[in-house]
């Protein structure tokens, strides 16, 4: 209570001895801002409500004498105090940075104007709701008291992206279009700062994010985008962390497993195992995730944590490695404000230790809108504004577009990119061109301008009154230490555990994440059922004379395609599926992609080899074949090689095409022929596609289990001669490497596309 009074005792002060200071500081501004005289005129008389134009530092005041944020005590109606004296509280560089203007413009529009949204009427404050001690909600208590994240300090890194375009090649049947996504973006993000990137669906947001952060590698985007002065290099990748708009993560993991392993995979190697998972706890803490930790992720058809927690843990996925330069895509999308305010407060936290914060923002309410430090308004891939965020509707109402209702800042300027101008002012200017144009290109139904005008006013006001001078801050120069000048252009990969490491942790995600899989009663089912079917309808089946045989061999073959077919369809989903979050871990460099290939192929392998065992256990008695453990052990393993044979198959298909569709009809058209060409229903093939025969995993498989059954019998059975069986071991053997070697090329490929 004491140091609350304390601090609105030097609130009082300091605004008293700053009253003198603001008209001073409102002269100069005068001159210095681009802002029009009549709006400088009305500035004299605009009072001091508004927050507007806060700094960084000051809105910091004022959210710390916020409800919930506050530490010291509150009493009744001491939120609205404590807001309307945080707002008296501004510095002259806040003034000078226009923040009294924007109190100007509105109050001229006859409300005042706040950037915590509205300007509340005084006869409406008292019904405003305010906190005691005990009644501060739950949510802000738990933000209040949420442990702080102790990381080591990063490499404070200065974004500057100039010039910026990009566009892309739109290929129709008979033409090639080009399309301008970005024309020319400027702007630059400090250590220690928010900027939002904001604009209407489809303005260029995410486009501008990923080329930011590296992520769109096209030589084709021109400008120049430099961390440090310095281009983008391969050393970047560890200490950038990137939040795409859609939620990668595995559904079956819970938050502490995905965090953990994503500690283990991306801390550095010096870290111990116990510091890594130390990490992982801490991050939980910090984003507030420790009610769901054992919770599943969840996903489309598996239940598990909301959309918010979902998204705090691809938050906590990026901020776990402590990264200098964090990107998000719309973070705060399909959230309610409470959970979306909790986001951004976590972002400011992060960039408050040192780092730089980028992330778009579809339509923030207007206290996320207060909390951005920098701010760049895109509307169809051009810049509308880029400066301080409690800067813009100052800059908006200097050239003429001001709000004639009560609005919330981000909803005003996302109308105004849109080029909808409804319950907005135009300046004079515009409304002169549509009255002079008088035609249907300039002017709508009731009179306004077309978004088209409205867009091209607002770009062309921006380059005139802001973008020279913006472009100038930029080029002054940044004093950047050598070493951290080396080490932002070291191309030298750092890996965050070796590679056996990386192997092991794979596999053990793998086999977490798939363990409902493994134990499916619907496969384990299936293969049942299908054994014992196969065991009724061959029961207790000889081989005394040749109609026997050739009834057992059919078995026989059944067995090889039953077991070729089978792990080719199971297979070709692994890689199509897992693309988004190999993409994405790939471009985070979490692992090498060999060792994520082997970990990935070989965690799967104790289901395939579990269930052609149960399966021989139930057929090869039943259909009381050749009865030695010998001849048992050689049939398990003749299908061990096939399965892993014509899994590797369907791993190159799967990862050579990386699409479901394609891929099923590839493998069902070679499954087929395989099947055809396997030896059981043609004999005398044509001498010029008897090749295929070699080809086919079924030929070789059914070859070795006639040869374990009946090479004490004959050297011919069906038509298909006994022989060794070297030559099949080697050619199954062969395909096992050389598909899955496809697969790996097929993967890489991917990588560089
Ligand atoms: N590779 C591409 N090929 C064709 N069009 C593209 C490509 N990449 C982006 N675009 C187009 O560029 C525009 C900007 O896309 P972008 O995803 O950056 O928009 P956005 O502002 O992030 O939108 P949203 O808020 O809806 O996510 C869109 O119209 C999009 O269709």
């Amino acid at each position: 209570m004491e140091k609350a009074n304390s601090t609105s005792g030097l609130i009082r002060t300091k605004s008293d001895q700053l009253v003198e200071t603001i008209a001073a500081a409102l002269g100069a501004m005068r001159s210095s801002s681009p802002v029009s005289s009549g709006e400088a005129a009305a500035t004299s008389g605009g009072g001091l409500e508004s927050g507007g134009g806060l700094s960084r530092k000051s809105s910091r005041r004022l959210t710390a004498a916020s409800p919930g944020r506050s530490g010291g005590g509150v009493g009744k109606n001491t939120h609205i105090r404590k807001s309307r004296s945080a707002q008296m509280k501004f510095d002259v560089d806040d003034l000078n940075s226009g923040a009294a203007l924007s109190r100007a413009s509105s109050a001229s529009l006859g409300f005042s104007f706040s950037f915590t949204g509205f300007t509340v009427p005084p006869d409406e404050i008292s019904d405003m709701k305010s906190y005691s001690d005990e009644e501060i909600p739950e949510d802000l208590e738990a933000g209040r008291q949420k442990k702080k994240l102790q990381t080591e300090p990063t490499l404070p890194i200065y974004l500057k992206f100039t010039d910026v375009t990009y566009k892309v090649v739109l290929k129709g049947i008979t033409s090639t279009v080009e399309r301008d996504i970005l024309n020319g973006i400027t702007g630059c993000v400090d250590p220690g700062e928010v900027l939002a990137l904001m604009g209407p669906s489809g303005s260029g947001k995410t486009t501008l994010l990923s080329l930011l952060g590296g992520r769109v590698r096209d030589p084709t985007h021109g400008g120049s985008i430099t961390y440090n002065d310095q281009p983008y290099s391969k050393s970047l990748k560890s200490r950038i962390g990137f939040v795409t708009q859609d939620d990668v993560l595995f559904p079956h993991l819970t938050v502490k497993e995905t965090l953990t392993y994503a500690a283990r995979l991306r801390l550095p190697r010096r870290l111990t195992k116990e510091e890594k998972d130390q990490r992982a706890t801490d991050v939980i803490y910090e984003l507030g995730l420790e009610s769901c930790q054992d919770t599943m992720i969840g996903g489309s058809f598996v239940r598990g944590v909301s959309g918010g927690e979902r998204k705090r843990v691809c938050i906590g996925n990026e901020i776990i490695i402590n990264p200098s330069l964090l990107f998000l895509d719309e973070p705060t999308s399909g959230l309610d404000s409470t959970t979306a305010l909790r986001i951004v407060d976590t972002l400011h936290d992060i960039a408050e230790a040192g780092k730089t914060v980028i992330t778009t923002i579809h339509q923030p309410s207007s206290r996320l809108f207060l909390k951005f430090d920098k701010l760049i308004l895109l509307g169809k891939g051009s810049l509308l504004y880029f400066g301080r965020a409690s800067e813009a509707m100052v800059y908006f109402a200097s050239i003429g577009c001001s709000p004639l209702i009560a609005m919330n800042p981000a909803e005003f300027m996302l109308d105004l990119a849109n080029g909808n101008v409804t319950d907005i002012s135009v300046p004079s200017e515009l409304e002169d061109k549509v009255q002079l144009m008088g035609n249907s290109r300039a002017e709508t139904k009731n009179g306004k301008p077309t978004p088209a005008v409205v867009q091209e006013y607002l770009v062309e006001a921006y380059e005139t009154k802001v973008a020279e001078n913006e472009k100038k801050k930029l080029r002054t120069p940044l004093a950047v230490d050598e070493e951290i000048k080396s080490k932002i252009c070291s191309s030298k990969r750092e890996w965050g555990a070796s590679w056996c490491e990386q192997y092991s942790i794979l596999f053990w995600r793998g086999l977490k994440e798939r363990r409902h899989d493994y134990f499916s009663w619907l496969r384990i089912t299936q293969v049942l059922a299908t054994a014992t079917i196969l065991g009724l309808l061959w029961w207790q089946s000889g081989s005394n004379n040749p109609n026997e045989l050739q009834d057992q061999a059919g078995l026989l073959f059944f067995i090889a395609v039953f077991w070729g077919f089978f792990p080719v369809f199971t297979a070709i989903f692994t890689f199509p599926q897992e693309r988004a979050m190999l993409s994405k871990e790939r471009a985070a460099d979490m692992y090498r992609l060999s060792a994520y290939f082997v970990a990935r192929t070989t965690s799967d392998l104790p289901l395939d080899l579990i269930l052609p065992v149960l399966f021989l256990l139930v057929v090869y008695f039943m259909a009381g074949l050749r009865m030695n453990v010998g001849s048992f052990f050689l049939t398990i393993v003749t299908v061990f090689l096939c399965i892993i044979a014509a899994q590797g198959l369907g791993l190159a298909i799967g990862a050579t095409l990386m699409d479901l569709k394609r891929a099923t009809t590839l493998a069902s058209v070679t499954v087929m022929t395989f099947m055809l060409a396997g030896g059981f229903f043609v004999k005398n093939v044509p001498v010029f596609i008897s090749w295929l025969r070699f080809l086919s995993f079924n030929y070789h498989t059914y070859k070795l289990l006639l040869k374990v059954q009946y090479q004490h019998i004959s050297h011919s059975i069906n038509g298909v001669k006994i022989d060794n069986g070297y030559k099949e071991i080697g050619v199954l053997v062969a395909m096992v490497i050389g598909y899955r070697f496809l697969a790996y090329l097929s993967l890489r490929r991917m990588k560089l596309h």
